[in-house]
């Protein structure tokens, strides 16, 4: 299996491209089933989770055309389609189950399996569930698939409150809701940028949504949508871990197609531990103030809070600042899985339940460490970085799920890092 391997390193200085965003991607790919229209999306991440949505979305009968090194995906869905999404490809990643609403819209039944816990939580569907019960729809589990049918053949509009404002959930809900028959309403509806990404698709697919991006989203049902071309949003998970690499090794770094309003409380942050981030024309230049590091305490919130995607990564920064940082996951109830490592190469952290608390030390030394699931990755190179010494990160495959040409876009600006291939 692959390893990547880091060595610790001087001041980086020059550009990164952040690429389209993994998680807007995978819920505008689920768009197409709602349409026999094609529907094209640019600015495509090259990411291993992409391939499995692709081979899903195959699997229920829509072409999926990569072009352009994959950057653009040419989609299109006509006539019958296959509407039972199979464990095999589900169960690899959670996403999947963003198949289920615009399924049940389009062909009134389907039939998705269980995504299933992963490593960061349980991640239960009910939220999912209730949201399209509320609509119409009878759903059960039998054989570890969700079996649901709309009463009547289709779904219908209906006021949905939901109890935590889920990302996935108001993803599938407003796909279902934009074909289902009259208004749609989801209070404490998720405010993402993803989410705002899939409701302005949608518009342009015909769909009649609004108030995306606050916490009360309408939707009033249409009889058909036809096809787009849209263009993904920035990836601000890619964004925030690459705004550390310079905050971790300093010097001065301009992430390209960086937007202040989509890292905002991580920016906050950043500047708080004595980490400066400017926004420039072309994207957000950042650099490291003058003195060591200092502590900062970070809860994780449902945006436009602090994002639980970017606490591994912060915690790696934190482990040299200076003083004692306080890290509270309250996304995810097993979201800490990298301290472990962190702490094999000198990192003071002391886990009890959701809370983390870090003591910077002087300085990480370089160890062998293992990856653990796909922020925790990349947490680990961030960390090899700041480390005396080489760091061996194995189990890569999870890093591929959401960071493209890691290798070069961090060698690009003077990190020492490469990867080797292993059996
Ligand atoms: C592909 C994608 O976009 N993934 C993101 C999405 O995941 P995802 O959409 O799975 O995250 P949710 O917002 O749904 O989950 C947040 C919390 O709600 C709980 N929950 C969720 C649904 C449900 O039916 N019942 C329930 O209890 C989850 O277990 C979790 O504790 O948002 C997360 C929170 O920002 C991010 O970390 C993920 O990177
Ligand atoms: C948790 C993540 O992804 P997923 O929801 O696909 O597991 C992530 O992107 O950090």
């Amino acid at each position: 299996m692959d390893q990547i391997i880091v060595k610790g390193n001087g001041p980086l200085k020059g550009q990164i491209p952040i690429a389209g965003a993994k998680n807007a991607c995978l819920t505008l790919m689920p768009a197409t089933l709602l349409s026999e229209e094609p529907l094209t999306l640019t600015n495509a991440p090259r990411l291993s989770d992409i391939r499995t949505m692709t081979q899903l979305l195959q699997s229920l009968g829509a072409e999926v055309t990569s072009m352009q090194d994959g950057k653009v995906l040419a989609m299109a869905c006509h006539g019958e389609i296959n509407t039972r999404a199979e464990y095999d490809i589900v169960r690899k990643m959670r996403a999947s189950n963003l198949v289920l609403g615009p399924l049940l819209a389009r062909e009134g039944h389907a039939e998705v399996s269980l995504p299933g816990g992963c490593a960061i939580g349980s991640r239960p569907m009910d939220i999912h569930t209730d949201g399209l019960a509320r609509m119409g729809a009878e759903i059960e589990l039998r054989d570890g698939y969700l079996h649901a049918k709309a009463r009547g053949g289709s779904l219908k509009g209906a006021v949905i409150d939901f109890p935590f404002a889920s990302v996935g959930a108001t993803e599938n809900i407003l796909m279902a809701a934009t074909l289902a028959k009259g208004t749609t309403v989801i209070n404490n509806a998720a405010r993402e940028p993803e989410i705002v990404d899939l409701a302005t698709c949608l518009r342009a697919m015909g769909a009649q949504i609004e108030g995306d991006g606050t916490s009360t989203i309408e939707v009033q049902g249409v009889d058909r949508l036809h096809g787009a071309t849209h263009r993904v949003v920035t990836d601000r998970i890619e964004l925030g871990t690459y705004m550390l690499a310079p905050a971790i090794c300093g010097g001065e770094v301009e992430c390209l197609g960086g937007r202040i309003d989509l890292v905002g409380a991580f920016c906050e942050k950043l500047d708080a531990a004595g980490i400066s981030v400017e926004q420039t024309p072309t994207g957000l230049k950042v650099a490291r103030k003058n003195g060591r590091l200092k502590a900062v305490n970070v809860t994780t919130e449902p945006f436009p809070g602090f994002p639980t995607d970017l606490q591994a990564q912060m915690m790696a920064l934190l482990c040299t600042a200076e003083g004692t940082s306080v890290l509270e996951e309250k996304i995810f109830e097993n979201r800490f899985m990298h301290a472990p490592e962190l702490m094999r190469m000198g990192a003071k952290i002391d886990v009890h339940g959701g809370t983390a608390k870090v003591t910077g030390v002087g300085k990480l030394r370089g160890a062998p460490v293992m990856a653990t699931d796909l922020r925790a990755s990349v947490s680990l190179i961030l960390a090899g970085l700041a480390a005396e010494g080489e760091t061996v990160v194995s189990r890569v495959y999870h890093l591929d799920r959401g960071y493209e040409h890691v290798v070069r876009k961090l060698s690009g600006v003077g990190a020492r890092i490469e990867r080797v291939h292993g059996a």
